[in-house]
């Protein structure tokens, strides 16, 4: 994205937060039927107000904010605060959106935020273009939500086009979960 384009870039950020917020509110809520055909509808004005700004692929907005999940509202928001050739160390603050049981994070979000964050890091200093090949999760305690969690990722061998990197989320000294990945990098040609 252009620096002429920064602008939209953060407006567009604004709506995503705003949508993430409504995500997590929806969360909380117990509506009256009344209130809930009211607001579906408003909801459906929104989308259809937003249909009539479709893109192609290349000019899509999500798509030039992949990074960190900031521009898609179903990723999880993180911030990678420090990386080098082989180490990642980053946070995460999961919502009330990203909740499974009572004040604890569903576990496959867990592991979409493996997915993610251990892509981005073999992208920027593995091998780019790759696609995950396996990813492997263990919950060692549950995550809450609402609370800023520590990520660690690390590339532990490169041979060929295979990427084997690790990951951990932890809350203080506690492991909440250890993830195990290879990614593959494609072919030339390969779509
Ligand atoms: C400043 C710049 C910033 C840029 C910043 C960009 C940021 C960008 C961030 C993106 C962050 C998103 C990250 C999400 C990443 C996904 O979520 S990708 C989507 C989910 N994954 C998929 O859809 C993959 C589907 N599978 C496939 O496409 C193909 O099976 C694969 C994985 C590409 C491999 O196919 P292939 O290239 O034909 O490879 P193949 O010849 O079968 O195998 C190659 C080697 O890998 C091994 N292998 C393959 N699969 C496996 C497996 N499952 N288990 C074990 N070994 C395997 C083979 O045994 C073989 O080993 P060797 O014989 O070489 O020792």
């Amino acid at each position: 994205m252009t620096e002429a384009q920064a602008y939209d870039t953060d407006v567009f950020v604004d709506m995503i937060e705003a949508f993430r917020d409504l995500q997590a509110t929806l969360c909380l809520v117990a509506p009256p039927p009344e209130a809930t055909t009211e607001l579906t509808a408003t909801i459906e004005d929104v989308t259809n107000r937003l249909k009539e700004f479709e893109a192609p692929e290349g000019d899509r907005v999500a798509r030039e904010l992949g990074l960190r999940g900031i521009g898609h509202p179903v990723l999880v928001p993180y911030q990678a605060t420090d990386m080098s050739d082989t180490g990642m160390l980053g946070s995460v603050t999961f919502s009330y959106a990203h909740m499974g049981s009572t004040n604890t994070v569903h576990g496959g979000v867990i592991t979409m935020l493996f997915d993610d964050v251990l892509g981005m890091f073999v992208s920027r200093k593995g091998q780019p273009n790759s696609r995950t090949a396996f990813l492997k999760v263990n919950y060692r305690n549950t995550t809450p939500v609402n609370r800023e969690l520590r990520m660690t990722a690390s590339i532990d061998k490169i041979e060929g086009r295979k990427t084997f990197v690790t990951g951990t989320l932890s809350d203080g000294d506690i492991v909440c979960a250890e993830a195990e990945a290879l990614f593959v990098q494609l072919l030339p040609g390969r779509p």
